[in-house]
């Protein structure tokens, strides 16, 4: 990452009483076979108010999901997020008044500690406005330092759906528009599923032939997913990371296997609990749904989500 920092505008005076507003969607990752590459960003959204303040420490206050749960201190992730950015392009971070207004529901595999770091990244790029500019790269690279892996951050930072490497400069990305003939539907359930206890559960190699399996699953999705979503049912197939994790998540297995052999393309959302089915249209997003609450022993919220084209925003508040 190369960024310039002018030394005459650093430190956190120059920076009181900057506020920006930050929208963050909602991500499905992995996409069946497309492990820690593949990402969609999903119409539901994080938002939050950040200000830069000259106080003694941060003023954080949450609505919503994580109300009451998350911390509200400099340990609180889109703090974090926003500490580690500043870091990187060597600047002193202010203290901050932030408001969070969430709706990503936590530990359910839709990406909301993602939403939390691209949130920290984009505010502290936004206050940082004409002292440092990050491109989208050092945004990607930033995010990915923090969450570990590319496929949620890509989507979140910028829209659509997301296939996201990484190369010794660092994560790249190329963001692809989702074909019309595709109706996600996500599904929910009560529980909770950290994301760190289902990597746990991944071995450290995988046989060759189901490695050559997961290569021609994840490129014939890219077709399915732009061009062709007829194909969708066998372009979601996988052996790199869902039997592995099934022990720990088994009603989320069951679910995928009862509504894959009804002709649904469903896969694990992320690292679950929750399920993503690629539905053809609202009639096969309905029939999924009614699948679901006949075959589930407990509840599971439906959420049928359009795609997210924009990805996260940052806009300067004026006073
Ligand atoms: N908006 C947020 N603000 C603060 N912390 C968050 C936020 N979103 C997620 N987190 C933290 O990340 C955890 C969930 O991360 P993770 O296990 O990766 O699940 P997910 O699949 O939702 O990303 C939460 O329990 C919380 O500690
Ligand atoms: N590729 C990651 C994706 C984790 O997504 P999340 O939404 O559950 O945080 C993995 O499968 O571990």
């Amino acid at each position: 990452m190369s960024v310039t920092v002018p030394q005459a505008s650093t430190g956190p005076v120059d920076l009181v009483g900057r506020r920006v507003r930050v929208k963050v969607p909602a991500t499905s990752a992995n996409l069946g076979p497309g492990f820690d590459t593949l990402g969609l960003a999903l119409a539901r959204y994080d938002e939050l108010e950040i200000e830069a303040t000259d106080a003694a420490a941060h003023d954080i206050e949450v609505h919503g999901v994580g109300e009451g749960e998350v911390p509200l201190d400099e340990t609180h992730l889109v703090v974090r997020a926003m500490a580690h950015t500043f870091s990187r392009v060597g600047v002193e971070m202010p203290s901050i008044r932030l408001v969070a207004h969430n709706t990503i529901p936590h530990g359910r595999g839709l990406g909301s500690s993602g939403a939390a770091i691209v949130a920290g990244v984009v505010a502290a790029s936004g206050l940082l406005e004409g002292v440092v500019e990050l491109s989208a790269d050092d945004l990607l690279e930033i995010a990915t330092e923090l969450e570990g892996h590319p496929d949620n951050v890509a989507p979140a930072l910028f829209g659509g759906l997301t296939i996201a490497w990484v190369t010794p400069e660092g994560p790249r990305h190329k963001k692809l528009i989702v074909h019309r003939g595709v109706s996600p539907l996500v599904l929910v359930p009560e529980h909770e599923m950290s994301t760190a206890l289902a990597r746990s559960l991944q071995p450290q190699s995988v046989p060759h032939e189901d490695a050559v399996f997961n290569v021609s699953r994840s490129a014939l999705l890219i077709a399915a997913l732009i061009q062709s979503p007829e194909l969708l049912l066998q372009a979601t197939e996988d052996k790199l990371h869902q039997n592995y994790r099934a022990q720990a998540m088994p009603e989320t297995d069951r679910l995928i296997r009862v509504l894959r052999a009804a002709g649904h393309p469903a896969v694990v959302s992320g690292a679950g609990p929750s399920i993503l089915v690629l539905a053809s249209d609202p009639s096969a997003r309905a029939e999924a749904v009614r699948l679901v609450e006949e075959s589930a022993e407990t509840a599971w919220q439906p959420l049928p989500l359009a795609v997210d084209f924009l990805g996260a925003t940052v806009t300067p508040v004026a006073d």
